[in-house]
C-alpha cells in the first residue's frame, strides 16, 4: 500500500479530525432539536387555541403557567417555536406581538390554513415567516427533501424585502432557502433551484422554473403564502396562478395575508382552503388606516398639479416623500424635469419600466435616505417597509380605496406616525371621496396653501425648449396620463372627456397638446369624445399587434391589465399580454443586496445599459456564500465547504472590503472660499477639470469632492441658501453642513471630522452607508456619461439634419 507523505499525512489526520468534530456537534445539535421538537409538538397540541377564536380578545396570561394554552400569548417567547427562531426574532429586537401576530401565529403555528388582514405596517411578513419556517424545522426539513415553503408576492421589491426578514428570523436554522424574482438566465439557478428549502418568488419566474427546470417538484410542499393576495389572486396573475397551483399539492397548509382581503368564495375554491381562519384584526375598528397617519385631500385642477406638487416639494426639503402618480412615463418625466430644476432635495424614481438594476438602487437608496422625494407608480405601494417616510403625496387620484390604502400605508408603518395628502380634480372629487368613506378612511379636506404652490411652467417651458427629450417625455407623460384615466373602470370617478388636455399640457413645459390617437381607436363605444374641448375622432381599436382585441372593452380590459401590472409591475402577464405591452424581467440579485451591488458594479459598471447585470443568486439562509446551496446536498461529505452549523453573526464586510470601511468627503462650503484653502486647492483643481465644475462654479454654487474607496467625483451639493442637495453628503453626513463640529468621535462611533473654515471632513462612516453612497457614486458617473454620450448623438443628428440638401 503506498504512503503517503509526512506533510500530507497530516493533512488527512487534520481533515478527519474536523469531520469528527462537525459530526459530533451534528449529532448534539440533533439531540437537542429532537428534544426540543418533541416539547413544541406537544405545547402546540395542548395548546392550540380553539378554532374560530380571535386570541385578539383573550385576557393577558400574566405570568399564569397554569393555562397549557398559549393563544393569549403577547411576546415570542411565550409562543411554542424553537430557540432558533426566537434567537432569530430577538436579534432583530422583536420581542412583543402586534395586533395581527397575536391574532394568527397561534391558529398558523398550529397548522391551520389563515386569511389573515390588517392595517399596513402591522406586521404581517412575520406572521406568515415563522409558521413557514417553524413547520419545516418540526418536521425535521432537509435540504435533501426540496421545496418545503413557498412564497409568492406581487412585486420584485416586496420579494426581496420579505427575503431579507428571512434571513433574519432564519440565520439559525438549516434551512436554505432562495429569491426568485425574474432575470434572464434560468438556466444558471436551474440546479440550485431543486435544492431550496424556502422560495421567495414572484409568481412568472416561479412559473417558468416549474415549465423550464427539469427537477423543479414542489409535491412536498408543506406552505404555500400569498402575500398581498388580493393583488396575487386578482385578473392580472390568475393565469399564472392557477398554473402555479396546479403543480402544488392539494395537502398543505396556506396562508393569504394582505392589508385588504378578499374573501371571495371562488379564490378561496381555487386555493383550496380547508377551514380557513378569518383573522380580519382590524375589521372593527373605525378606520382602515393607521391610527397615527394624518390624511387629507386637496382639490386640484389638473393644470395646477404640477406647481403644487412642485410648491409642496420646495416648502418640504428636509422631508422624505413618496410622489404616487398613475403610470411610468409620467414618473419619467415629473422626476427628470423636477430632478432638472433642482429643487433642494434629492429626488428618485421607481417604476416597473427601469432597468433592475436602477430599481434596486432605488429602492436601497430610499430606504437610507432621511430626507428624498421618490416618484414612484403604484409598484411602490404594496407591502414596501421604507423606514421613516414622512409624507404620501398622491399627485394622481389612485384607482379605488383599496389603492388608496396600500399606498398611504407607506407612511405611519408600525408604531410611527405619518402624513399623506391626496389631490384630486373637481370631477374625482365627489367618486372617490364616496369610495374611501365607504371604505372608513378618516380623510378631510385641506386647501393648499398659496403660498407654496409656485408656478412652475414657465421653468419647464425653457427646460423643455432646450431639450428635444425632455419634451417628448412631457409628451409621453401626458399621453400615459390620459390612457391611463381613459382605461380607469370606475367612470364616476374618471372621466376622460373631462380632461383639459390642452391646459395640461402647458402645465408640463409642451406649447400644446400631442395628438391622443389611441383614443381615437377605442371606439365602437365611445363615437367622439371631446377633451378639453378637442374633439376626437374614433377609428379603430387600441393597437394591439397583430391581434387587436375584438371590440373597446376588450381593449380597456387588456390595458387595465396593463395599467395594474405592466406599468405598476413587470411580473404577470407575461402570457396574456401581447408582445409589446410586455416589460421584459431581467436582471436579478439579491442580497445583501448592497454587498452584491458593489461588487457587481465594480465588475460591470460599464455594462449597465445591459440587461442582466445581476442574475438570480440563490442564496442559503445561513451560508456566506452565493449560490452555496448548489452543494447543500453533499453538505456531509464536504463538511468544509458547506456551511451548515448556524451562523453567528450578520454579514460583515469582508477583508476585502477594508478599502471601504471609510469614506471620505471633503467639502468646501463656497468654491471662491475653497481656493483660498491651500489643502483644497488640489482637489478643487481636479475639480475643475470636470464637467460639473464648469457648469457651476460661475453661478456661485458650493461644490463637494468624494473620494469612496476606489471611485472619486465631484458634484455640486448644495444650493445657494447651504443646504445640502445631494444624498451623497446626506449619507456621509446627519450634520448640516456650516453647523460647528469639533472633530471629536460622536458617542456611536460613526463619525470623526473637522470643521475649519468651511471645510468638514468625515471619516469612519458605517460600512452600509458608505456601500450606498459608493454605489450612488458609481451609478451616478454612468448616468453622467450616458447622458453626455446622448447629447452628442441628439447633436450629431441635429448637424446631420442641417447638412440635408433638398434638391
Ligand atoms: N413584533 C414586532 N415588533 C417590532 N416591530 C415589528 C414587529 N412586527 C413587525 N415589525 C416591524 O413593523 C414594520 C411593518 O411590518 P410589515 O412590513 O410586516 O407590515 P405589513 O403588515 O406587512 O405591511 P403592508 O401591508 O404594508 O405590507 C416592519 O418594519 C417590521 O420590522
Amino acid at each position: 500500500m503506498a504512503t503517503l507523505p509526512a506533510g500530507k499525512r497530516e493533512d488527512v489526520k487534520q481533515q478527519k479530525k474536523h469531520r469528527r468534530n462537525f459530526v459530533k456537534q451534528l449529532n448534539k445539535r440533533s439531540i437537542h432539536e429532537d428534544l426540543e421538537i418533541k416539547q413544541l409538538e406537544e405545547a402546540i397540541a395542548a395548546g392550540a387555541p380553539a378554532s374560530g377564536s380571535n386570541s385578539l380578545s383573550l385576557p393577558e396570561n400574566n405570568g399564569d403557567t397554569s393555562s397549557s394554552s398559549y393563544a393569549s400569548a403577547r411576546s415570542f417567547d411565550d409562543l411554542p417555536i424553537s430557540e432558533y427562531t426566537k434567537e432569530g426574532l430577538l436579534a432583530s429586537k422583536y420581542v412583543t406581538l402586534t395586533a395581527i401576530q397575536r391574532a394568527a401565529l397561534p391558529h398558523a403555528i398550529a397548522g391551520r390554513d389563515v386569511l389573515g388582514a390588517a392595517k399596513t405596517g402591522s406586521g404581517k411578513t412575520l406572521t406568515f415567516l415563522i409558521p413557514v419556517v417553524e413547520k419545516l424545522y418540526r418536521l425535521k426539513w432537509t435540504r435533501r427533501d426540496g421545496l418545503g415553503g413557498l412564497i409568492l408576492t406581487p412585486t420584485r421589491e416586496l420579494a426581496l424585502q420579505i427575503f431579507e426578514e428571512l434571513r433574519k428570523i432564519g440565520k439559525y436554522h438549516e434551512l436554505s432557502a432562495g429569491l426568485l424574482i425574474g432575470g434572464k438566465d434560468v438556466k444558471e439557478e436551474q440546479e440550485a433551484v431543486s435544492a431550496m428549502n424556502i422560495l421567495v418568488a414572484t409568481p412568472g419566474r416561479l412559473l417558468q422554473h416549474m415549465d423550464e427546470t427539469p427537477g423543479f417538484d414542489a409535491s412536498g410542499l408543506q406552505v404555500l403564502v400569498l402575500d398581498e393576495a388580493d393583488r396575487i389572486l386578482d385578473m392580472g396573475f390568475s393565469s399564472t396562478l392557477d398554473a402555479i397551483l396546479d403543480n402544488l399539492p392539494q395537502s398543505r397548509q396556506t396562508l393569504l395575508f394582505s392589508a385588504t382581503q378578499t374573501k371571495s368564495v371562488k379564490d378561496l375554491a381555487r386555493l383550496s382552503l380547508s377551514n380557513p381562519e378569518y383573522l380580519s384584526v382590524h375589521s372593527d375598528a373605525t378606520a382602515s388606516t393607521p391610527l397615527k397617519l394624518d390624511q387629507a385631500y386637496a382639490v386640484v385642477p389638473l393644470q395646477h398639479k404640477m406647481d403644487v406638487v412642485w410648491g409642496f416639494i420646495k416648502s418640504h426639503l428636509h422631508a422624505k416623500t413618496i410622489v404616487f402618480l398613475s403610470t411610468c412615463k409620467q414618473v419619467r418625466f415629473v422626476h427628470e424635469a423636477f430632478r432638472r430644476l433642482r429643487p433642494g432635495v434629492p429626488l428618485r424614481a421607481l417604476h416597473g419600466g427601469m432597468k433592475q438594476f436602477k430599481r434596486m438602487g432605488v429602492f436601497y437608496e430610499f430606504c437610507e435616505a432621511k430626507a428624498m422625494v421618490l416618484f414612484a407608480t403604484d409598484i411602490a405601494a404594496r407591502g414596501l417597509d421604507f423606514p421613516t417616510v414622512d409624507w404620501v403625496l398622491q399627485m394622481d387620484c389612485p384607482e379605488d380605496a383599496h389603492a388608496y390604502i396600500h399606498r398611504v400605508g407607506r407612511t405611519a408603518r408600525y408604531m410611527a406616525s405619518g402624513k399623506a395628502l391626496l389631490l384630486v380634480t373637481p370631477g374625482e372629487k365627489d367618486g372617490i371621496l364616496e369610495d374611501l368613506r365607504a371604505s372608513k378612511i378618516p380623510i378631510k379636506q385641506t386647501k393648499i396653501n398659496p403660498g407654496i404652490a409656485h408656478s412652475v411652467g414657465p421653468a419647464l417651458q425653457a427646460l423643455l425648449s432646450k431639450s428635444t427629450e425632455l419634451k417628448e417625455y412631457a409628451q409621453r407623460s401626458l399621453i400615459a396620463y390620459v390612457r391611463s384615466v381613459f382605461l380607469q373602470p370606475n367612470k364616476k370617478v374618471f372621466d376622460v372627456t373631462q380632461l383639459p388636455a390642452e391646459e395640461y399640457a402647458q402645465s408640463l413645459g409642451l406649447i400644446t397638446a400631442p395628438k391622443l390617437r389611441f383614443l381615437k381607436k377605442v371606439g365602437k363605444h365611445v363615437q367622439s369624445t371631446n377633451i378639453g374641448g378637442r374633439s376626437a375622432d374614433i377609428e379603430a381599436l387600441l393597437d394591439y399587434g397583430s391581434s387587436p382585441p375584438s371590440s373597446g372593452r376588450a381593449a380597456m380590459t387588456s390595458g387595465r391589465n396593463e395599467l395594474k401590472n405592466g406599468i405598476t409591475d413587470d411580473e404577470p402577464l407575461k402570457p396574456q399580454l401581447p408582445a409589446r405591452l410586455q416589460i421584459s424581467s431581467r436582471s436579478e440579485h439579491i442580497q445583501p443586496a448592497l454587498r452584491i451591488m458593489n461588487k457587481a458594479a465594480d465588475n460591470a459598471e460599464h455594462d449597465e445599459e445591459e440587461d442582466d447585470l445581476f442574475r438570480v443568486k440563490v442564496q442559503d439562509v445561513f451560508s456566506d456564500e452565493v449560490g452555496a446551496a448548489t452543494t447543500a446536498s453533499t453538505s456531509f461529505s464536504h463538511p468544509a465547504t458547506t456551511t451548515v452549523m448556524p451562523r453567528h453573526e450578520d454579514d460583515r464586510p469582508s477583508a476585502g472590503d477594508a478599502e471601504d470601511s471609510h469614506l471620505y468627503t471633503t467639502a468646501v462650503t463656497s468654491y471662491h472660499q475653497g481656493l483660498q484653502n491651500p489643502v483644497y486647492r488640489n482637489a478643487l483643481a481636479a475639480a475643475g477639470t470636470s464637467r460639473t465644475h464648469q457648469q457651476y462654479a460661475g453661478a456661485g454654487r458650493k461644490k463637494i469632492r468624494i473620494k469612496a474607496g476606489k471611485a472619486t467625483g465631484v458634484r455640486v451639493v448644495f444650493d445657494d441658501g447651504g443646504e445640502v442637495l445631494d444624498p451623497l453628503a446626506l449619507l456621509a453626513s446627519n450634520t448640516k453642513f456650516g453647523s460647528s463640529y469639533n472633530g471629536q468621535a460622536t458617542d456611536d462611533g460613526s463619525r470623526d471630522g473637522v470643521e475649519e473654515q468651511g471645510v468638514y471632513v468625515v471619516r469612519e462612516i458605517p460600512n452600509e452607508r458608505f456601500k450606498c453612497a459608493a454605489d450612488i457614486l458609481r451609478r451616478r458617473d454612468l448616468e453622467d456619461k450616458a447622458r453626455v454620450k446622448e447629447q452628442k448623438l441628439e447633436e450629431r443628428a441635429r448637424k446631420k439634419a442641417r447638412n440635408i440638401v433638398v434638391p
